[in-house]
């Protein structure tokens, strides 16, 4: 027997294992099944070199937990070691640079596992004691056992083991008992054993029998050695893709799309990429893309390593250059990493590039739901948004298709306006904007369909990314002012008109969602004599206040409408006539009054223009005041008259109610009395 301390000296290692590592201690089953892995397959390039002649028997890898003994034992039939390669490998070998490393980033610990080769004295974390029983595949080799409880001391001795390969024996400290059941230990191989490359088996296959599970003589073997990604692309079908992508994600449906990774030279790169079918935001944060490294399972949380908009994709990356348990921020600097991501950047734009010219129809089928990913690529990452932006697809009301250029061209000629802009009208509802959508058909503009999560970012992003564009949803103005060709014909009306029909139309507003200004236009006698529209801008800045808390002040505040009146209208113009006839009694005497006023008031006023303020008699400047009160008191009572004449005009809340419904803003109470006076009407 020979006892010995480990390596350097070590004896701050030991704690650090322990402690640092306590959040994310599950890792030390993967790193043991790994070296098993790796001692396995050092066997099969021996064999294949002709070093090794025998028969290798069988390779595979074994898990067991016995609950009796407290233990949990790797076996494996790889190349074992000597007594010297133990004394090399494990005490000597494991810490060379660590300690220099270990002083530097105490914090860190999780770098410093794996990346110094310290993967074996991960069991430390959840064992009191750990056992290497081990018989080389060299000739004649005497089996050893070396023995150690979590201090620098450690035994080895000679035993006998009449198998070639390793048994790893940890002695589960007693917080960590949960390691000796079934479950926990499925779940660890699961998560991380799936696709490694030898077959690990833990316990039997179960079968339901007599109403309950009772194990069958098969082995249970977790993984799949052969995952798709391991394989030439040439090999692989369609179904091939979908099976494995169910692999990965049971509960998920379908994908849209898969891209197969498959490169050598800078780098190493393998895996599958999908574009997955999402149903909702939920769905997006719960199936993630996972990270390999030689098929041993790295990490499902990529942030800050693949590009954003890769994180909603789902697959598998697998690339030996990224470093297994190294810290995040570790690998966000990582240089290999930075290229790794760059590369699937342009492999992704590539196959898209290449789906959309050889099968556009299919690509169109698909484009709804591909949309978002494209979008959120673009709106995140310019080098993405550059490459994409031939396969960006625009989509009209009429479910038509257009790339930017296509889209250009066919609205070129009718949508651009008298400041040479290309306005691209569209709608965020096709049904709710469906009268505004048929208008501006009718005058022969064409209208996009914009109604993803994304769509008021992206359009922002257009504009800015292209100054001689305008979008304008079809609400946003009456639909002869959406593109103005020309200077706008001036209403008619003269501005005492103007005022004394306002409140006629303002009173029978609704005025609990929102406020509505109301304007006079002067729009043609065949276009609609009333319309709501809806400011752009403002609608726009209110729905990026909701996605974006920043905007509070936006978002806080009511929605904005814009009641236009056509002047042009014959019914206006009956509204109108109808008001003198029947106001005209009364307005006069306030209208006569209001004159008087200010008569009296620029008579002051000139008295006393070349005055300073502080020359100008007080008795003047109270008599303005009076004057200013008595008009205002007018003014109102005229405003109240004609609020209550417009409450009473049957035509006036008509035609309201018909511009709001249009808009999707006659509702409840208000949709009721509407239908009530309609069918009186029709009586
Ligand atoms: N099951 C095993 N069979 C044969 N040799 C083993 C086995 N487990 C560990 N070893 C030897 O011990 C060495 C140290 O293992 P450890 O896991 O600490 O580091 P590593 O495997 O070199 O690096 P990493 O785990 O970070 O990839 C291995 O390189 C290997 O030579």
């Amino acid at each position: 027997m020979t006892t010995g301390k480990i390596g350097v000296s070590t004896k701050d290692l030991f704690p650090i294992i322990k402690k640092f590592l306590y959040s994310d201690h599950d890792i030390f089953l993967r790193e043991i099944v790994s070296n098993a892995v790796d001692a396995t397959q050092k066997l099969k390039v021996l064999a294949s070199t002709g070093e090794i002649k025998e028969e290798l028997g069988d390779l595979k890898i074994r898990v067991k937990a016995d609950k009796e003994a407290g233990t949990l034992t790797v076996s494996d039939h790889g190349i074992g070691m000597t007594r010297e390669e133990v004394e090399k490998y494990i005490n000597q070998i494991a810490f060379s640079g660590a300690e220099e490393f270990l002083e530097k980033h105490k914090d860190d610990a999780a770098t410093i596992i794996g990346h110094f080769g310290l993967g074996f004295y991960s069991a430390f974390m959840v064992s009191d004691k750990v056992e290497i029983v081990t018989k080389s595949y060299k000739e004649g080799a005497q089996a050893v056992k070396w023995t150690c409880s979590g201090d620098p001391e450690y035994t080895l001795d000679d035993i006998e083991k009449a198998e070639r390969g390793t048994d790893i024996i940890m002695h589960l400290n007693a917080d960590e008992k949960e390691f000796l059941e079934d479950n926990k230990v499925n779940e660890l191989l699961n998560k991380y054993c799936k696709f490694l490359p030898v077959e690990i088996i833990f316990g039997k296959k179960k079968e339901w029998k007599d109403g309950k599970y009772v194990d069958t003589e098969e082995d249970n073997v977790i993984n799949d050695i052969n995952p798709a990604w391991t394989r030439k692309p040439s090999d692989l079908k369609e179904e091939d893709y979908l099976k494995f992508y169910h692999q990965l994600y049971p509960m998920a449906e379908d994908p849209l799309f898969h891209i197969h990774l498959n490169v050598d030279y800078p780098f190493n790169l393998t895996g599958i990429l999908y574009f997955p079918k999402i149903n909702n935001k939920f769905e997006i944060q719960k199936n993630k893309i996972q990270l390999y490294s030689n098929q041993v399972y790295v990490t499902d949380s990529v942030e800050g390593i693949v590009p954003e908009y890769l994180t909603l994709l789902h697959g598998v990356i697998d690339s030996p250059d990224i470093p297994l348990n190294v810290s995040r921020s570790y690998l966000q600097s990582d240089r290999n990493v930075k290229k790794i991501s760059n590369h699937i950047t342009k492999k992704v734009v590539d196959s898209l590039s290449d789906i959309f010219k050889n099968t556009r129809e299919e690509y169109e089928k698909k484009w709804d739901d591909l949309k978002i990913f494209i979008q959120y690529g673009i709106l995140t990452d310019e080098k993405f948004a550059e490459r994409a932006k031939d396969i960006y697809l625009l989509k009209n009301t009429d479910g038509k298709y257009f790339t930017f250029e296509e889209y250009d061209n066919l609205i070129q000629a009718n949508q651009t306006d008298k400041d040479k802009n290309i306005v691209c009208l569209y709608a965020t509802d096709a049904t709710e904007q469906y009268s505004y959508i048929e208008k501006a058909k009718a005058k022969g503009y064409d209208v996009l369909l914009m109604d993803g999560q994304l769509d008021t970012h992206f359009i922002n992003h257009l504009e800015q990314k292209n100054s001689d564009h305008k979008y304008l949803r079809v609400d946003a103005d009456v639909v002869e002012k959406l593109i103005p060709k020309e200077e706008a014909r001036q209403s008619d009306l003269s501005e005492e008109e103007q005022n004394n029909l306002r409140p006629v139309f303002s009173s029978p507003l609704p005025k609990d969602n929102g406020m509505f200004l109301v304007s006079f236009e002067a729009l043609g006698e065949d276009s609609d004599p009333v319309v709501v529209t809806r400011s752009e801008f403002m609608r726009r800045m209110k729905e990026m206040a909701a996605l974006n808390p920043g905007m509070g002040f936006y978002g806080a505040m009511g929605d904005q409408y814009t009641l236009v009146v056509n002047t042009d209208h014959k019914l206006v113009k009956d509204v109108l006539a109808d008001e003198k006839k029947t106001m005209n009694a009364k307005l006069e005497p306030l209208d006569f009054e209001i004159k008087e006023m200010e008569g009296k008031k620029t008579e002051l006023n000139e008295l006393n223009k070349d005055k300073k303020e502080e020359e100008i008699p007080q008795v003047d400047k109270d008599r303005l005041k009076e004057y200013d009160e008595k008009i205002n008191t007018m003014r109102q009572q005229k405003e109240t008259l004609l609020a209550e004449y417009g409450k009473e005009n049957k035509i006036v809340g008509q035609l309201i109610d018909l511009a709001l419904l249009a808009n999707g803003l006659l509702k409840g109470e208000a949709l009721n009395k509407f239908v009530k006076r309609s069918v009186e009407l029709i009586k």
